[in-house]
């Protein structure tokens, strides 16, 4: 299978996943680079967020290789994928809804010894890229509003300096102008060297962000390549059919506007 980048900083071969009993991925490999988009597209139920929690390490694989910055983490535990430089940040967004904006930012280096300096440094990028969590620092993070709150998860993610940061479905429920505001962020990311591994429902905005992409249907990759090439190509309209053919909503990436 063709991998972004000649030595990705995430390599994931022939992964077998479920739950339980029931088999969920099959033989499914993906990369990302470091600097680079990779999205993940497919149906609800596809896999994708599955193929997440595998590689974050909240779903052991039953079978496969999961290599990261030079690693082996194939069923390593979450904490210690976490410290190798892999952050997850899952649908749903998280947070801990009752304490400030701010202490959820500090709760994110849970565990994590950084000097002042450090600490100040990772705040500023921090607020650099999402002025309004500066803004309201001392407001309670249940009271943001669902895009301000998407981004708190990736601040919060953010105080580890991941080296590739996982979001699932970070649109979710957020109007068109915060959507935009979270995609920026994440080409922002991109620019400083981090790599993301994008699950989105709104496909086309995903293509559009990302360098590559992987089509996931029924647990398994039917088709990835270029974005651009995946955005026009034939892979998409079939992962997005319904059993009997019929397309299943206008168009792939209605959800969440
Ligand atoms: N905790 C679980 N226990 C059992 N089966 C599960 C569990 N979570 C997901 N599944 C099943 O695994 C399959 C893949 O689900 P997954 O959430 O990975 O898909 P997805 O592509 O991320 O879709 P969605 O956008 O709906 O989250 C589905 O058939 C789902 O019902």
């Amino acid at each position: 299978m063709t991998t972004p980048g000649a030595q990705p900083l995430l390599s994931a071969r022939n992964i077998y996943a479920g739950y339980g009993h029931v088999r969920v991925l099959e033989n499914v490999s993906v990369a990302a680079a470091a600097g680079h988009i990779v999205a993940l597209v497919g149906r609800n139920g596809a896999g994708k967020s599955t193929l997440l929690r595998t590689l974050s390490g909240l779903n052991r694989p039953t079978a496969g290789e999961i290599v990261f910055d030079g690693r082996s983490i194939a069923g390593a535990r979450t904490h210690a994928i976490v410290e190798a430089g892999l952050l997850h940040v899952a649908e749903g967004r998280r947070l801990f809804r009752r304490q400030s904006v701010a202490d959820n930012i500090e709760l994110g280096r849970y565990g994590l010894r950084l000097s002042v300096e450090q600490r100040r440094q990772r705040l500023d990028r921090i607020h650099e890229l999402f002025p309004v969590l500066r803004e309201k620092q001392d407001l309670i993070a249940g009271g943001l509003s669902g895009g301000q709150q998407q981004m708190l998860a990736i601040a919060q993610a953010m105080m580890r300096e991941p080296k590739l940061l996982m979001l699932d479905e970070p649109s979710l429920g957020l109007a068109p102008v915060l959507v935009d505001q979270v995609l920026d962020a994440i080409l922002s990311l991109r620019a400083q060297g981090v790599a993301i591994l994008l699950v989105e429902q709104m496909v086309e905005r995903a293509l559009e962000i990302a360098d590559y992409a992987y089509v996931l249907q029924n647990g398994r990759v039917i088709a990835s390549g270029p974005a651009h090439e995946i955005a026009s190509g034939d892979a998409l309209h079939k992962a997005f059919m319904g059993e009997h053919g019929a397309p299943v909503g206008a168009e792939p990436g209605v959800r969440g506007s």
